[in-house]
């Protein structure tokens, strides 16, 4: 196996190594200029079972790897001398129905109470009312849904804050319609059910510690459950880590609004495809679905530009899993950070692409050759 790049130099070690900084510590967070450098700050105060959790993926790691390897092989093809001063007031968006002020979002990632064991999921509640985006809590979260409940904004735009739930489902379904109800009650406005986990993973990183999976104990997954789920609740249920064209099509059929494309971060399957890869794939075989359902993705996202190819493909909304849960090292203020240094990269690679409306990109601003040599294409 070749040696692989978990960040690109961005020049932060050789710049604190001339400062007072002492390695092992925590840098500052004005020091922090992007996303990658969180992973690095994250690596000097989490412990080696803490840092292992949320940095671990499966197997040999390939599709982790490919998750942050991808984006080089689409390239864009900017196009010059558009009009895009008017660009960063375009980055405002919907997420089924609710106002936020761009297309990223928080994704749902169990224990955050290992970068702070005060508060938790509780910064990314706050962080997020503040900036304006989506929190999709966990199930798995370190806090308990109702102290993250309450952790809300009472005056965002959309009125009491907006958070959508992510679920596992229990064997002993049940549990599951409980769980629902509860979230329900508490004001979630979806629910956001993972479907790529329908058993533990091979996760060697995290199983040296003994912590891989959060939901080892779950694997009830069918699209017979899907049905009955619609009939515990008026949310809207989006199907976290849809994988394939086949499956975005049958939960379309289903009547699905919203789907979720993503691998986990490559924490489940190795080898399982990169966002950028299935967003592909629906753009080849399907692309009215971009259109008739709102499709989220993640998984290996740490640029603005990331998202802006994503987008480009026709994606609503682009969400982080580990460069939040390691921002949140530094606290709600970590986490805010973060959220405005993604915001910040999006409108300005955006005016650089020669894209002037981000909600509304063109897929031919992106080079897209690379992918069209594995793209499956349905008969
Ligand atoms: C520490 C950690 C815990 C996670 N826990 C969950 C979880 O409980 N439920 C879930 O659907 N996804 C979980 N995920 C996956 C994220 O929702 C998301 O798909 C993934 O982190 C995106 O990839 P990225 O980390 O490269 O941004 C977790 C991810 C991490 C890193």
């Amino acid at each position: 196996a070749e040696p692989f790049l978990n960040e690109p130099d961005t020049g932060m070690e050789t710049f604190l190594l001339g400062t007072n900084w002492t390695e092992g510590t925590q840098p500052q967070l004005k020091d922090i200029r992007g996303i990658p450098d969180f992973d690095f700050a994250a690596r000097q105060k989490l412990n080696n079972q803490e840092y292992s959790f949320y940095r671990t993926a499966a197997g040999g790691e390939w599709s982790y790897r490919n998750n942050l390897e991808i984006w080089s092989k689409v390239k864009f093809r900017p196009r010059q001398l558009s009009d895009v001063t008017k660009v960063n007031e375009t980055l405002k968006t919907t997420i089924l129905g609710y106002n936020f002020s761009a297309p990223i979002f928080i994704a749902p990632a169990a224990r955050a109470g290992y970068a702070d064991p005060a508060e938790g999921e509780l910064n990314f509640v706050r962080a997020t009312a503040s900036e304006n985006i989506l929190y999709t809590a966990a199930l798995y979260a370190s806090k308990s849904i109702q102290e993250i409940a309450s952790a809300k904004s009472n005056s965002t735009v959309n009125g009491p804050q907006v958070l959508f739930q992510q679920i596992y489902t229990n064997n002993n379904l049940s549990i599951t319609w409980d769980y629902i109800r509860q979230a329900e009650e508490l004001g979630a406005k979806a629910i956001v059910w993972t479907i790529d986990a329908p058993a533990s993973s091979t996760r060697h990183r995290a199983a040296r510690y003994d912590t891989t999976n959060s939901n080892s104990a779950t694997s009830a997954l069918t699209w017979d459950i899907y049905e009955q789920m619609k009939n515990q609740t008026s949310l809207p249920i989006i199907l976290k880590g849809i994988s394939t064209v086949e499956d975005a099509l049958l939960a379309q059929e289903k009547g699905a609004k919203a789907i979720y494309i993503s691998n986990h971060g490559g924490r489940q399957l190795d080898h399982s495809p990169s966002p950028l890869e299935i967003a592909y794939e629906i753009h080849r075989n399907a692309p009215q679905l971009f259109t008739e359902m709102e499709i989220l993705a993640d998984s290996g996202v740490r640029y603005g530009s990331d998202v802006l190819k994503l987008l480009a493909l026709g994606v609503k909304a682009v969400g982080l899993g580990r460069s939040f849960m390691y921002a949140n090292c530094y606290g709600q203020a970590g986490v805010e950070q973060a959220i405005q240094i993604m915001k910040k990269e999006i409108a300005q690679d955006a005016a650089q692409v020669g894209i002037s409306d981000i909600q509304n990109i063109s897929s031919k601003l992106l080079n897209t050759r690379a992918l069209e040599e594995t793209v499956f294409l349905l008969e």
